[in-house]
This record gives structure tokens, sequence and C-alpha cells, in this order.
């Protein structure tokens, strides 16, 4: 709970110690009701004062526990809106192959349920602290009306909270293991949607994967949340006896107090057993939201922090990769794949093809080329001058793209441009998509389409920013062999006409020709064309 008050106050001090104040006073009003309670009940105290003061405190607490509530509601979601914010920017300007280390499903898994996580937790802080300070006022109370029942209380709750604290260190491992099983889980989830084709085609197939992938991890995940929960609900049930356990030695041991004493004494106790309940509930949750918050912070110090500015684009003529070399560094793959050296030079005004067998390394020079890669040796020269590491992001401004495994995004790039509604539409028609889609609020109507379909709207997407460099991994293979043709003979040298340097991944041998140059690849080394 500590972690998450650190968070809280380090985001909005003002707000959260508001918050924490009210949620403080509400426990001191809770504790004042009780203390009035213990003493209506001694007849001759009640009179219409105390009636009063009871009815104002009970009022007190219920609009102090509100406010408190409420301002705790307001203040995570501030906190939590900066957080997916601010995580949003590091992760835009993450190295794409530190995103390929993480991986897309554990960054997902952070971003969502351990965000909520961290979140739900939260709104328990006042719940807790006004619990907390309505046991401290109650023990107060208790110790000036006997103290060695105050004494003898106090013994029992420090002998609970120590047994707490060891029981609990089994549970605990396990919410450890249990967040870290989520994340196999969750990748076996994703894998059953996005590939429920495959599976739904062949039966056997997918009662396999329910059987031997997704239902192994989902019985993890069950295994260790039953094991942790079930040690919670042993730990806080003992510790809730624990209290009936007192009230029923001070009730029947040998305390010497009137009955009028013994009454309000119990009463107190009694009064007590809610507040610390609630306190013990909250813990599971306060728990998983502290492993939450330990992922999200780890993975924020894992990723640099973003840049709030845009990088002013660079507008380079000739392009030229020195010596260029790149190997992907995986446990997975048996043999570590290397580009390059590669010596390449790409310039504004023509169209570059390069060719090669799967895996040849056609996508990875790609990368290296728009700057989404950095090279392990050699140098990037932009018009003649070494591409320092820290101009990078202005560099990769210079190209548009559209990747094999390319994302289409409903709101189209330039939105804010009044004229862009026009161009987006033109362009709509002149590939042959606007009986399809519309713009709208700078947004495509639909992105619900074939992949070829997809793959043009791509492609106005990449023809309104307008770059010096464009690039197109494998773009025409989706295409019919009439827009195929319109893509070769009249977009490509179109573009060049208006000096955009086009870069051109593809296997249509029929339309070699279109190219001005030819670089062929094979595994990783440029076996011809690169001047
Ligand atoms: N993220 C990655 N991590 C590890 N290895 C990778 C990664 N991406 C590619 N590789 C390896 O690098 C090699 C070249 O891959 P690349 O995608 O550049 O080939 P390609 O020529 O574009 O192939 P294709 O025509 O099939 O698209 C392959 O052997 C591949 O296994």
């Amino acid at each position: 709970m500590i972690a998450l008050m650190a968070h809280l106050f380090r985001a909005a001090p003002f707000q959260a110690a508001l918050a924490v104040l009210l949620g403080l006073a509400s426990g001191g009003a809770a504790a004042a009701m009780a203390v009035l309670i213990s003493r209506a009940l001694q007849a001759d105290l009640r009179s219409p004062t105390l009636a009063l003061w009871f009815f104002g405190a009970a009022a007190a607490q219920m609009v102090l526990r509100i406010l408190s509530e409420t301002r705790l509601i307001a203040l995570t979601q501030k906190v939590v809106l900066d957080l997916r914010l601010s995580l949003g920017q590091r992760l835009l300007a993450t190295p794409q192959l530190r995103l390929q280390q993480i991986g897309r499903q554990p960054l997902l898994t952070i971003l969502t349920r351990d965000i909520d996580a961290f979140a739900g937790a939260v709104q328990l802080i006042p719940l807790i602290l006004g619990n907390v300070l309505l046991t401290l006022g109650c023990f107060a109370y208790l110790a000036q009306q006997d103290m060695g029942i105050f004494l003898w209380v106090l013994a029992s709750l420090l002998l609970g909270a120590t047994g707490f604290h060891l029981a609990e260190r089994g549970p605990l491992h396990r919410l450890a293991r249990l967040r870290g099983h989520i994340d196999d889980l969750y990748i076996h989830q994703r894998a059953l949607i996005e590939g429920s084709k495959e599976l739904q085609l062949n039966h056997r197939r997918g009662v396999q994967f329910l059987d031997r992938i997704l239902g192994p991890a989902a019985s993890s995940v069950a295994r260790e949340y039953v094991g942790a929960m079930s040690s919670y609900v042993w730990v806080t049930n003992i510790g809730n006896s624990l209290f009936y356990l007192v009230i029923g030695l001070v009730l029947f041991g040998p305390t010497g107090l009137s009955g009028a004493e013994l009454l309000s004494v119990v009463l107190i106790l009694l009064y007590l057993v809610r507040p610390v309940a609630e306190i013990l509930i909250c813990l599971p949750p306060l728990r998983q939201s502290a492993i939450a918050l330990g992922r999200i912070s780890q993975l924020a110090d894992d990723l640099p922090e973003g840049t709030q500015p845009a990088p002013e684009p660079m507008q380079p003529r000739v392009i030229t990769l020195q010596g260029v070399t790149h190997s992907y560094r995986s446990d997975a793959e048996d043999g570590v794949f290397t580009l390059g050296p590669v010596d390449l030079t790409v310039r504004r005004g023509e169209i570059l093809f390069l060719l090669g067998g799967n895996g040849s390394g056609k996508t990875t020079l790609a990368m290296l080329l728009c700057g989404l890669y950095a090279p392990d040796q050699g140098s990037i020269l932009v018009d003649g001058v070494p591409l320092a590491d820290a101009a990078r992001p202005a560099y990769r401004q210079a190209f548009s793209a559209v990747f094999s495994d390319f994302h289409l995004f409903a709101h189209l790039p330039g939105s804010d441009d009044p004229g862009m509604r026009q161009r987006a539409t033109d362009f709509l028609h002149r590939f042959q998509m606007a009986h399809k889609v519309r713009v709208e609020n700078g947004c495509l109507s639909t992105t619900d389409l074939s992949t070829g379909q997809r793959k043009r709207l791509a492609l106005v997407a990449a023809y309104l920013e307008d770059r010096p460099f464009y690039l197109f991994d494998e773009w025409a293979a989706d295409q019919d062999p009439a827009f195929k043709a319109v893509f070769y003979n009249d977009l490509l040298p179109e573009l060049r006409a208006r000096g955009k340097g086009v870069i051109v991944i593809s296997h249509d041998d029929a339309y070699f020709g279109v190219a001005d140059r030819v670089v062929k690849l094979a595994d990783g080394q440029v076996t011809g064309g690169a001047a």
C-alpha cells in the first residue's frame, strides 16, 4: 500500500494528501461514534447533547467518506490517464527491436490488466486509512477505559499481525507466480482468437489446442489463484476469529469490570470487528495491485523517455548505407541471421526494387533504410553526412511505408489540414475505393474490407503523408492483376516523377522492368545491383 500511495503522492501530491486526510477524518468520525455509543450506554450520561453529537458524527462520517472516495476516484483516474499517456509516449520512442523482445502480448497485458488492477486497488486506500484511524481511535478510548484490557488487546493484535505477516509469505509468492502464468494464458487466448479460422477448420487441432496448450495454461492460473486466495481466506478468517477470542476472554475472563464497564468495552471491541475485517479483505487486491505496479514501473524503466516535441522531418536527397550490418539476437532461432555488410545508395527520383527469396533479408534491409532498426556496424549517410543516433527519429520522418504486416488506422494522417478530406477522397477515387469507403471527420468510414482493399487504403494513407521516400514491402502481392498494373505502371512512375525515392520489395518479375535499379539479396548478402 505504501508503494501505491507513494505513486499517488508523486503524481498529484495535493489531491492525494486531501483524499488521505478526508479518509482519515472519516475514520476519526467513526471512532467518535463508537465512543458516543459507549457513553450513551451508560444511562446516566445519555442526554440530548450526546444525541446531537452522535447524529453529527454519523453525518460527518458519511460526508467525509463520500468526499474522500469521490476525490480518490477522480485522482486515480487522473493518475491512470497520465500513466497510459506516458507509457504511450515511451512506447512510441522505443526501438522496434526492443518492442519485439518484450513481445506484443506482455505489453498489452501491462497496459490493460495491470493498469486496471492498480486503479482498482487504489480506490480502497481511503477505506483502509479510515478503518486504521477508526481502530486507533477505539484503541485510545479502550486505553482510557481500562489500561489492562487495552494492553491485552494490543498484544493480541500485534501477535495476530506478526502471524499474518508470516502466514502471508506463501500466498504472496503464489500471487507473483499467478501474474507470470497470466502472461502465458493471454498469449494463448490471443492465439485462440486470431487463429480461430484454422482451429475451426481442423476440429482435432482445435481440441488439441484447448487440451494441450490453453487448458494447462488456464489450469496453472486457476491453481495459483485458488492456492493464493484460499490461503488468504484462512489468514483473514483466523485474524477475524482472533478478535472474537479476545472478546470472549474479556467477557468471561477475570477482568474485575462492572457490568456497565464490561458492556462498554465489549461494545467497542464488537464495533472494531467490521473495520478489521474490511482491512483484511482489502489485502489480496492490494497485494495484486502492488505486483501490477511493479510490472508497470519495470516497463516504464525499461523504455526510453518519450519525446514530447515532434522531430523536425529531414528532407534527404541521397541516402547511403556504408558497410551496414544487422543481426537478430534470438534464442528461439537455431542460427543467428546477419544482414550485410551492405553498401547501398538510394536517391530521390528513382525506383529501386529489392529482390530475394524468403528470409533473404529484404524486410530487415528496409527497416534499416527507413531508420526503424539501427545498424550494428557501418553507418547511414544522409546527403553525405553520417546519421547520429539522436537524429534517427527525425530521419524516419522522411519515409512513408506500407509494410507487409501493415496496420490500417481508421484515422487518416493530416486530418487537421482543411484540404485533406478532398485529397483523401481524390485518392480513394484513384485507388478505386470510393464506392466502398468515405472520409468522415478525418477517418475512414470503415476498415472492414478485404485484404487487398485494406492495402489500398494503407496506400492512400501513405500518399497523404507525402514524404520524400516511399517504401512498399510486397504491397502488390494481394492485388488483382488490373490494379497491380496500375500500381507498377502508373503509381510508381508518378511518384518518381514527383521526385520521390521509391523502394519496392517485390516478387512480381513481370514488372521488374519498371525499376531504375534492382538490388538482389541472398542469405543476407547483396548479390547484385547495389551501386
Ligand atoms: N524479429 C526477428 N527476430 C529474429 N529473427 C528475425 C526477425 N525478423 C526476421 N528474422 C530473421 O531474419 C531473416 C530475414 O528476415 P526478413 O524478414 O528480412 O526476410 P525477407 O527477405 O523480408 O523475407 P520474406 O520474403 O519472407 O518476407 C530470417 O531468417 C528471419 O528468420
